[in-house]
């Protein structure tokens, strides 16, 4: 078991873990949701397609050495297939569903999905994501990255059953979750799709606010110029990788858009990450 030091985590959500044995090679997903049950998942060690084996055997067993040859490629590809490969979930504690909640909304998710990793973020960001957006009633808004819909929720109250909210989320399961929590909502729909491919299948679409929410990586430059082109009056975007937030940033710019607002939350301790939220406008 691996340094459990860490600022982050809620009273209690560690507890016991050191003491029990877990399966060599396996990740633990600790969640704590909004009813305070503990949700303890163990992920089985990442299947490596390349090799057959384990990612951790891969380790192992690879070309050795430190060199930068194809042994070391090989190895990088077979840790990036098997980082994405579906896991077989063990849930040791809880059941595996979190509630959470946001704004008086709930939603039942996968525990190993994605929420924002602290217990107060979500709200958070979400109030600073309505303020910022203010979307007028009858308007069209996009959420890009939308995971389960927690900010397309707060702006499908901005714009009213006169306006549409298209929110876009590679995840199938986010957007099933999502959908069930938001079935009162039917001018907000969610679609399953990379945001890259959706965002030029809308030629003739122009939303007046768009929010993106991308991962690490951000949004990058033919997302970044494929909304532009839209021409949204508002546009919103979280990032929580600032390497990756301000070349975003500089995207932007050169489209023609500049910063209106910035707020930065140091939401990772002991990481270089901080969560920045930025409005910008042309
Ligand atoms: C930082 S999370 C934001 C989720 C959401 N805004 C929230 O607050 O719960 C980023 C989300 O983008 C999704 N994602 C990552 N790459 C994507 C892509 N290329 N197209 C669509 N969704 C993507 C992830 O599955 C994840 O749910």
């Amino acid at each position: 078991m691996a340094d459990l030091r860490c600022p982050q985590p809620m009273a209690g959500a560690l507890e016991g873990i050191a003491e029990r044995r877990w399966t060599p090679g396996a990740d633990l997903m600790v969640a704590v949701d909004g009813d305070g049950m503990r949700h303890l998942v163990e992920l089985a060690p990442a299947e490596d397609r390349h090799g057959g084996g384990s990612e951790r055997r891969e380790r192992g067993s690879g070309a050795g050495g430190s060199g930068r040859g194809k042994g070391d490629r090989r190895s990088t590809a077979a840790r990036r297939a098997a980082a994405h490969s579906a896991r077989t979930e063990r849930v040791v504690d809880g059941t595996g569903r979190a509630v959470q909640y946001v704004s008086g909304r709930r939603w039942e998710l996968s525990a190993t999905g994605f929420w924002q990793p602290h217990y107060g973020a979500a709200q958070c960001y979400s109030d600073v994501v309505a303020e910022w957006a203010d979307a007028a009633p009858g308007s069209l808004v996009w959420d890009l990255y939308c995971g389960v819909g927690v900010f397309a929720a707060r702006l499908a109250d901005q714009v009213g059953q006169t306006g549409a909210v298209h929110g876009v989320e590679f995840a199938r399961t986010a957007v099933a979750e999502g959908r069930a929590a938001l079935r009162d909502l039917p001018w907000l729909d969610l679609t399953a799709e990379r945001v890259e491919r959706w965002i030029v299948e809308q030629p003739e679409a122009a939303p007046d606010v768009v929010v993106l929410d991308p991962p690490r990586a951000g949004a990058g430059r033919d997302v970044i110029s494929a909304l532009s082109e839209r021409s949204p009056r508002r546009i919103v975007h979280i990032g929580c990788d600032p390497a990756s937030f301000a070349r975003d940033v500089g995207l932007y710019k050169a489209a023609g858009y500049h910063p209106v607002a910035l707020r930065v939350f140091d939401a990772f301790p002991g990481t270089h990450h901080v969560e920045c939220v930025a409005a910008f406008e042309r």
